[in-house]
């Protein structure tokens, strides 16, 4: 059979017209249920009406993968997913969407890994919100939760934690005082390149991250450090023979050419981020919960006390850490993390209850759905 460009053009077309009929037939399903929202009696009026719910995106993801009958790669279809859903969250409602901006704009960044998480921060904010919603670069951890807690934005999206950084301080120590609820959370893999205007050959300089990388790949050439990856993207823009260690977007900001892909050391570095807002969502199949408590020094054994109560509720742990209260010197919050209960369920009010006869201030900072990447589930 003979392929005619003509002919395929006109399938694609006829094909066109089918979809437009069908995606603006599924727009209107999502504008009513907009309208149901705002009508349902858990809404308290309008402006507080949720139009973005994360567990029910996971189970659209989740369908649309399974029903895939393929040539389309399943990646590609939720990306065209998260966009169709995307347009549903904005034509039910404006929505605003915080975000910590990208490293050029500001000049907070103290330490390195804080510098490079920022640049990641939009790419997971697309990742959960997609392009049709509004998006506010604010200059820290900080004024992403103002902005939220004012009400100028309804969702914010912070860092939380690298697989190999660690937790991400000013996050935690912001959910100790604010009164923002997790709503949800999304990984994001965290890859470096190698970007010049050069050839690998005639590189010379180089900013000094990737270790294993550069000893092989580039042996003896001159190591510079920058502030940040897109202080050092613009050096490498300026000078001749000249690369930098970067995220994929300083390549299209800078006009460099990408010269190796993936060259981290550790290749499993992923980012964890949180999306906040005022209100948790409604229970899933599989909800994880993060709750806090202070432990006072002064009693033998308290934490251990504290993580019996998991135990003896038969909850997993999937993430502790410890910060300076701030309130009362030498006391210290704990902030836990466990699988498959949701904060409202009979289970976390039992838990709350119980760690409140020995400890202070007990919280339940989010619960949301359980996002885990397959290989860390
Ligand atoms: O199911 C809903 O609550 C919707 O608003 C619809 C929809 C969708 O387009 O499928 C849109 C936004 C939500 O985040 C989840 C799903």
């Amino acid at each position: 059979m003979s392929l005619n460009l003509d002919t395929l053009r006109l399938q694609i077309d006829s094909l066109d017209h089918k979809l437009i009929a069908l995606l603006n037939e599924r727009a209107q399903v999502s504008l009513d249920i907009g309208a149901a929202k705002r009508e349902s009696k858990d809404s308290q009026d309008e402006e507080n009406t949720h139009v973005y719910i994360p567990g029910r995106e996971k189970q659209v993801f989740e369908k649309v993968t399974r029903l895939n009958p393929g040539p389309l790669a399943a990646d590609s279809l939720c990306a065209i997913y998260r966009e169709i859903m995307s347009a549903s969250i904005a034509l039910q409602k404006d929505v605003m969407v915080a975000y910590l901006g990208p490293v050029g704009s500001f000049s907070h960044d103290l330490n390195t890994h804080y510098a490079i998480t920022r640049q990641y921060v939009l790419q997971a904010s697309m990742k959960r919100f997609g392009d049709s919603v509004q998006y506010a670069s604010q200059g820290t951890i900080a004024d992403v939760f103002d902005a939220v807690e004012r009400g100028r934005c309804q969702y914010g999206v912070v860092p939380f934690e690298n697989s190999i950084a660690g937790s991400v301080v000013p996050t935690l120590d912001k959910f100790i005082k604010s009164k923002v609820k997790i709503r949800a959370e999304t990984y994001l893999p965290v890859h470096h390149y190698l970007l010049s205007n050069s050839t690998t050959e005639a590189v010379r300089r180089a900013l000094a991250q990737c270790q294993n990388f550069l000893n092989s790949q580039l042996k003896g050439i001159e190591l510079i450090p920058c502030a940040s990856t897109s202080e050092a993207a613009q050096l490498a823009s300026k000078e001749k023979y000249a690369a930098a260690v970067c995220n994929r977007v300083c390549a299209e900001i800078y006009g460099l050419d990408i010269l190796h892909a993936d060259i981290e050391d550790q290749q499993d570095n992923t980012t964890r981020f949180f999306i906040i807002s005022d209100a948790w969502d409604a229970p899933t199949v599989s909800d994880k919960t993060l709750l806090m408590f202070t432990v006072d020094h002064r009693l033998p054994g308290a934490l251990c006390d504290g993580l019996k109560v998991f135990k003896d509720h038969s909850l997993n742990l999937t993430k502790i850490d410890s910060r300076p209260s701030m309130l009362r010197p030498w006391h210290y919050v704990f902030f836990v993390e466990c699988a498959g209960v949701h904060g409202d369920s009979e289970v976390m009010s039992n838990v709350v209850a119980e760690l409140g006869q020995f400890c202070l201030d007990v919280k339940i900072v989010g619960t949301y759905p359980d996002q885990r990447p397959q290989d860390l589930n």
